[in-house]
C-alpha cells in the first residue's frame, strides 16, 4: 500500500518545475481518511497551494492511492528556512549566563536601548512593574514598545538561552512550533502604545515575560477592532522569543467550540484535551462567543482549571467586561476576576496617527503627515477601519500614478465614509450586493468552485465583511460556506494586494462599498 511520503516523492516528481518550487520547503504530515495533511512555511504557500497547484495535487495524490485524496494545508512556520536556522542557532549548547545574550524572535527587534532590570520579589521571581509603565513620564505620547532585558532565570526555572525542558514534562526543541498559529505581523513592535491602551499594553508584557506567574489569568476586553486580538499574538511570540520550547496556544473561542463539538462527533476528547491542556501559555481570544454554550463553557471550566492549577498562562479577549458576559456561567465569570482585567478603549487622535504612521512603514505605504492626519480625524473607533482607509489611499494613488496628497484621500474618504450616522452593514448585505454585482449567487460565494472570477468575487466579499463588519475571522469564514478562518485572513490580504495592482480590482471594491453603504443607509 502507498503511503503518504511515497506517494509526495510522486507529487514532486509529476510537477512542472514552477510548480514544484512551492513545494520546496513543504511537507506531507498525515493522511486522514481521504484527506491530505500538508504543511507549508507560511500563509502566502498556503494561498498558492490551495488555489493554483490543488486540482494537480490532488489528481497526483489520488491516482497514487487509487481514490479519491483531497488535501487539507495547515501552516507551520519552523519550516521556514530562515526560521530553522535560528531556531538551530539557539539550540547551540548554553554559554556561561555573562556572555549571553538575550533571545530574539524573528519579528522582534532588539532593544534600542539599554533596558532597565526589573526587580526581583522576595522568591527571586521577576515582579513585574505595571504602575512603571503608567507613571513613567516618557511614556506619555504614543510610543513604541522597547524589548526590555528578559530576566535571568525563567518562570520555568531554565537560564534563557538553552533548550529548557518544561516543568510538565512535556517534549521541547521545535516540536508544535506550528501550533501557536500566530500572526507573524501582531508583535509587541508593531504595536503603537497610547493612553487607550497602556494599561492593557503593559500587563501584555509582564505576562510574556513571567508567564503564569504575574497575572493570571489576564483578560483584556473593548470593542471590535482595537488591538485585543494583536496583544493575544503579541504576548505569544514574546513567550517564545524568550523561553525556548515553550508551547504557546492562540485560538478563537469559536474555533475552540467547534474543535470541541469534533472532538465530541469524533470520539476523540482526550487528543482535545492534550492540545489545550498540554500548553504553557493558552490564548483564548473572543471569549464571548461560549455565551449560551453550556457544554463549551464546561470544557473551557476544566481547560482552565488544569491549566490554572499548574500556573500555566492564560489570556483571555472580550468584547465586554466580564461582568456584562451575562450568560456566561459564574463560576467561569469568577475565575476571570482572579487574575487582572483590562480594558481597551478606542484611541486618541495621537494614537491614530502613529498607528497609521507605523502602518505605512510597515507596509512600506508612502503618505505624508497632512494625509495621515486627516485619515486619523475621519476614522475614529475601529483601527481595522482606519488601516482600510490608509490602503484605499494608496492604492487609489498608486493606480493613478498620482502622489498622494490631501485632495487624494478626500476624493476617496468621501465615499468610503459618508457624512452622518454610520449605517450597520451586515454580511447577508455584502453577500447579497456582491453575488448581483458578478452575476453569481450566494450558492456559489458559498461553495467550493475556484473559477476565477468567483474566487475573486468571493475574496473581495469576504475583504469587505471584515472591513465593513464587526464579525470576526472564523465567523466570516462561517458565512461563507463554513470556511476556515485562515482562509479569510488570505482573501484579506489578497484583495489588499490587487487593489494596489489592478485598477479594475478597485474599481469593483469602492462601487460595492458604495452600493452596500447605499443600501444600509435605506434600512
Ligand atoms: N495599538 C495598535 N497599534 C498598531 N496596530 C493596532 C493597534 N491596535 C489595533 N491595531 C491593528 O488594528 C487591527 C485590528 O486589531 P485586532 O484584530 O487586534 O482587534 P480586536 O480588538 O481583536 O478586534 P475583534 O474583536 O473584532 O477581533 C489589526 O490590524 C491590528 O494590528
Amino acid at each position: 500500500m502507498t503511503d503518504l511520503g511515497e506517494a509526495w516523492a510522486r507529487v514532486l516528481a509529476g510537477l512542472p518545475p514552477n510548480q514544484r518550487a512551492w513545494l520546496t520547503n513543504s511537507r506531507p504530515v498525515t493522511l486522514h481518511e481521504s484527506t491530505a495533511i500538508v504543511a507549508v512555511p507560511d500563509d502566502f504557500t498556503r494561498g498558492q497551494l490551495e488555489t493554483r497547484l490543488r486540482p494537480d495535487l490532488e489528481r497526483i495524490l489520488t491516482e497514487s492511492f487509487g481514490r479519491d485524496i483531497r488535501i487539507a494545508v495547515t501552516v507551520d512556520p519552523s519550516l521556514d528556512p530562515e526560521l530553522r536556522e535560528q531556531q538551530q542557532a539557539a539550540q547551540q549548547p548554553p554559554q556561561p549566563y555573562a556572555q549571553q545574550q538575550p533571545q530574539h524572535h524573528p519579528q522582534q527587534q532588539p532593544p534600542q536601548q539599554p533596558a532597565v532590570r526589573q526587580p526581583l520579589n522576595t522568591d527571586g521571581a521577576y515582579q513585574p512593574t505595571i504602575q512603571s509603565a503608567l507613571t513613567d513620564p516618557a511614556n506619555a505620547a504614543p510610543q513604541q514598545f522597547q524589548q526590555p532585558a528578559p530576566q535571568q532565570q525563567s518562570p520555568f526555572g531554565q537560564p534563557i538561552g538553552s533548550v529548557a525542558p518544561l516543568p510538565n514534562g512535556a517534549p521541547t526543541a521545535t516540536e508544535g512550533q506550528g501550533e501557536a498559529r500566530l500572526n507573524p505581523k501582531y508583535t509587541f513592535e508593531t504595536f503603537v502604545i497610547g493612553s487607550s491602551n497602556r494599561f492593557a499594553h503593559a500587563a501584555a508584557v509582564a505576562v510574556a515575560e513571567a508567564p503564569g506567574k504575574a497575572y493570571n489569568p489576564q483578560l483584556i476586553y473593548g470593542d471590535s477592532g482595537l488591538g485585543k486580538t494583536h496583544l493575544l499574538h503579541a504576548i505569544g511570540h514574546y513567550v517564545r522569543s524568550l523561553y525556548t520550547g515553550a508551547r504557546v496556544r492562540y485560538v478563537s473561542s469559536e474555533e475552540f467550540t467547534n474543535d470541541f463539538i469534533n472532538a465530541i462527533r469524533d470520539d476523540k476528547a482526550s487528543q482535545f484535551q492534550r492540545r489545550y491542556r498540554d500548553v504553557d501559555v493558552l490564548l483564548i481570544d473572543d471569549i464571548q462567543f461560549l455565551e449560551g454554550k453550556i457544554q463549551t463553557q464546561e470544557e473551557f471550566f476544566h481547560t482552565f482549571n488544569t491549566l490554572h492549577n499548574a500556573n500555566k498562562q492564560i489570556v483571555i479577549s472580550s468584547d465586554r467586561a466580564p461582568k456584562r458576559l451575562e450568560a456566561l456561567e459564574d463560576r467561569l465569570r469568577n475565575r476571570f476576576e482572579w487574575g487582572l482585567i483590562t480594558d481597551i478603549q478606542p484611541p486618541d487622535l495621537e494614537t491614530r496617527i502613529a498607528i497609521l504612521r507605523k502602518k505605512a512603514a510597515t507596509e512600506r505605504l508612502t503618505a505624508p503627515p497632512e494625509v495621515l492626519e486627516f485619515i486619523a480625524s475621519k476614522v475614529q473607533t475601529n483601527i481595522r477601519e482606519l488601516e482600510g482607509a490608509l490602503i484605499r489611499v494608496t492604492a487609489f494613488a498608486s493606480l493613478n500614478r498620482q502622489p498622494v496628497d490631501l485632495s487624494l484621500a478626500e476624493i476617496v474618504l468621501k465615499d468610503l465614509i459618508p457624512e452622518g450616522s454610520k449605517p450597520e452593514v451586515t454580511a447577508s448585505m455584502i453577500m447579497g450586493q456582491t453575488a448581483s454585482y458578478f452575476g453569481l449567487s450566494i450558492d456559489d460565494l458559498c461553495g467550493s468552485s475556484r473559477s476565477r472570477v468567483l474566487v475573486t468575487a468571493r475574496q473581495i466579499a469576504m475583504y469587505l465583511c471584515r472591513e465593513l463588519t464587526d464579525l470576526s475571522l472564523p465567523k466570516i469564514g462561517q458565512q461563507f460556506g463554513g470556511r476556515d478562518h485562515t482562509t479569510v485572513m488570505h482573501a484579506e490580504r489578497k484583495i489588499r494586494q490587487l487593489m494596489s495592482e489592478r485598477r479594475s480590482v478597485f474599481n469593483q471594491v469602492t462601487e460595492l462599498t458604495n452600493r452596500i453603504k447605499h443600501q444600509a443607509k435605506q434600512q
